[in-house]
């Protein structure tokens, strides 16, 4: 595997993502709708293993694979803006991409999220890229902590509603190889009022590493309060 992260890091300059797809041009660009949770080929054996394995599952309904986009373009996310946002104060909304799907195909985060409903639980099955280098050969803390943001992020939303994060605490316990795959495991354990606490944690595919563990607590947002700046 980290054979094939090699090869894409090789040569500087040569146009990066799928085989034959126009090259990036920020400004006229417009960004394609495609479901970035579907297998490309910077997937590893591992992680179409894991899609695979869990497509199955979804056939009799108990987990649902989320597809995911470089934007957010749903009803509920029409609904976060008119509901929460102030207009005057969303800025580059044109250009904006969601962070965890904003790097060439293979390079970042490569992932999928399944969601079981009966168990308020959400997997991701993560592909790190060799743009997400911290301390060398291993992933940055911070990319794991988006992860982790993210993934229990969509266990709260899926189970409760539109919330955001007010809190993540994160144990880092063993570093993550570079083009590695893991697996987020992440659940909702209690409901209080608006407050819904989530937890999760990241293992290796063979589940004998415990790489990290995390706790975090989501507001589901108030209606009759907008998140513009207080004064
Ligand atoms: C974020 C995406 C939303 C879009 C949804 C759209 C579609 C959904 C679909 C799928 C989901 C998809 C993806 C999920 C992906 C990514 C997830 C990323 C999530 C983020 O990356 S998001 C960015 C970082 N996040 C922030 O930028 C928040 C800044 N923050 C605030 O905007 C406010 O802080 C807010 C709104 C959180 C609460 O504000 P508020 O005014 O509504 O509530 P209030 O302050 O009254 O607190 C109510 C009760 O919570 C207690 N409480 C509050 N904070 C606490 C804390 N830290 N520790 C302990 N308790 C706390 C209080 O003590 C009180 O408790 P009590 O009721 O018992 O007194």
């Amino acid at each position: 595997m980290l054979r094939s992260c090699a090869a894409l890091l090789r040569t500087p300059g040569a146009p990066r993502g799928r085989p034959g797809a126009p090259r990036r041009s920020f400004s006229s660009e417009k960004v394609v709708q495609k479901d970035c949770a579907l297998p490309n080929p910077s997937w590893s054996k591992d992680l179409r293993l894991l899609f695979d394995q869990f497509m199955k599952k979804c056939e009799d309904g108990s987990w649902k694979r989320l597809p995911s986009y470089k934007q957010f373009f749903s009803k509920t996310f029409q609904g976060f803006q008119t509901l929460y946002l102030d207009p005057s104060l969303v800025k580059g909304e044109e250009h904006a991409q969601l962070f965890t799907r904003s790097f060439e195909d293979g390079l970042g985060f490569e992932y999928v999220m399944f969601y079981n409903d009966a168990e308020k639980r959400v997997l991701c099955f993560l592909q790190v890229g060799p743009h997400l280098q911290g301390a060398p050969g291993f992933v940055h803390g911070g990319a794991i902590a988006t992860m982790m943001d993210s993934t229990t992020g969509t266990c709260a939303c899926r189970a409760g509603g539109i919330a955001m994060t007010a809190n993540l605490n994160i144990n880092f316990k063993r570093p993550i190889p570079l083009c590695s795959v893991v697996v987020i495991d992440s659940q909702l354990d209690k409901v209080e009022g608006r407050k819904l606490f989530v937890s999760c944690n990241v293992r290796s595919v063979d589940e004998k590493t415990l790489h990290s563990e995390a706790s975090a607590l989501f507001i589901k947002l108030d209606p009759d309060k907008s998140l513009r700046k207080k004064r």
